[in-house]
C-alpha cells in the first residue's frame, strides 16, 4: 500500500500526553494518523481493524495510580483484547513509548514469549534514584534483533523522562530475552558499550536494556522517546552542529516511524 494509505492509531486520554508529536512523526514519514480517544474505541465509535499500526504513546494514564500503565492496560485488556489479538494476528504493528511501553509490559505484549499476548511477564519498576529523571540517553540498537521498528539503526540520541523505567524480570525471561535478541535497544555510554551506571542508564534497567520487542519484531516498547526528536534542533548539541556545518537533515528519532510504516508499506 501507499504510505499515506498507512493508517496509525494513537489512543489519547486520561493523562496521556504525547499524541501531538507521536501524530507529527507519523506525518513526517507519510503516514496517516488518527487520533482516538480510549473510549470512543471501547464505545465502538472506532476499531482497531481500520488501521494498521497502533502506538500507545506517554504520559501519564490515571495518574499512573497503581502503578504506571496499569488502569490503562485493564482498560485495553477488558474491553479491546479480542479486537487487539487479531490486530498482531493480522501482522500489523504496535509501539509502545515510555507510559505506552508501560501498558504493554502491563498487558504482556512484550516480551510474550510464546505468543500470550495478555499474561505479564516483564514490569517498569520505580528508577532506582528514586526519583523521576529527565534527560538525554544513547541507545545501542542489536542488529541481530527481530525488531521491525530499531532495523538499520547503531547509536541514537533520545529524550527521556520517566518516574517507572526499570526494566525488570526474572532470570529465566531475561535469558529468553537475550538468546531470542529481544532487547532492541540499551542504553549505552559514550563509547557504546552497555550503561551500567547512573546517569548513562537513567534507571537501574537489567542488562542497560531500554526496549524490547516480541518475538515477531512487530510489537516494540521502549522508555526513551523518539516522537521528541523529530527536528536536529531538538537536540542539546544542536548550535555546536550547526557550527561545525553537521546540521542533521532530521531528528534521530524519525527512523522507528519510517521503518514501521516502510515495513506496513511493504507488506499490506
Ligand atoms: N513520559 C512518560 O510517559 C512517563 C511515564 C510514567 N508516567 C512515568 O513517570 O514513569
Amino acid at each position: 500500500m501507499k504510505r499515506s494509505d498507512v493508517k496509525v492509531l494513537i489512543i489519547t486520554g486520561f493523562g496521556l500526553n504525547c499524541e501531538r508529536e507521536t501524530a507529527a512523526a507519523c506525518r513526517l514519514v507519510g503516514a496517516t494518523p488518527e487520533l482516538v480517544h480510549l473510549n470512543d474505541l471501547i464505545a465502538g465509535k472506532h476499531t482497531l481493524g481500520e488501521y494498521q499500526f497502533l502506538i500507545f504513546i506517554g504520559g501519564f494514564a490515571f495518574g499512573d495510580h497503581l502503578g504506571s500503565g496499569t488502569i490503562f492496560a485493564n482498560r485495553v485488556k477488558f474491553r479491546l483484547r479480542d479486537q487487539l489479538e487479531k490486530f498482531i494476528a493480522d501482522g500489523k504493528l504496535v509501539m509502545g513509548v515510555c507510559n505506552g511501553f508501560q501498558t504493554l509490559t502491563r498487558l504482556g505484549m512484550v516480551p510474550a514469549l510464546d505468543g500470550d499476548y495478555f499474561t505479564q511477564t516483564a514490569a517498569l519498576a520505580h528508577n532506582d534514584s528514586g526519583v523521576f529523571r529527565d534527560d538525554w540517553c544513547i541507545l545501542k540498537a542489536d542488529p541481530a534483533s527481530p525488531c521491525v521498528f530499531t532495523k538499520g539503526i547503531d547509536k541514537i540520541r533520545l529524550p527521556l523522562r520517566h518516574g517507572e523505567g526499570k526494566f525488570v524480570v526474572d532470570d529465566a525471561v531475561l535469558g529468553e530475552i537475550e538468546a531470542r535478541h529481544l532487547a532492541a535497544v540499551r542504553y549505552v555510554n559514550q563509547d557504546g558499550t552497555p550503561a551500567t551506571e547512573f546517569p548513562a542508564n537513567p534507571n537501574g534497567s537489567l542488562n542497560s536494556i531500554a526496549g524490547i520487542c516480541d518475538p515477531t519484531g512487530r510489537v516494540f516498547g521502549l522508555m526513551p522517546h523518539p516522537e521528541a526528536f523529530l527536528s536536529p534542533y531538538n537536540s542539546p548539541t544542536w548550535t555546536f552542529d550547526k557550527a561545525a556545518g553537521k546540521l542533521p537533515r532530521e531528528g534521530e528519532g524519525v527512523v522507528f516511524f519510517r521503518n514501521a510504516v516502510d515495513y506496513i508499506a511493504d507488506h499490506f
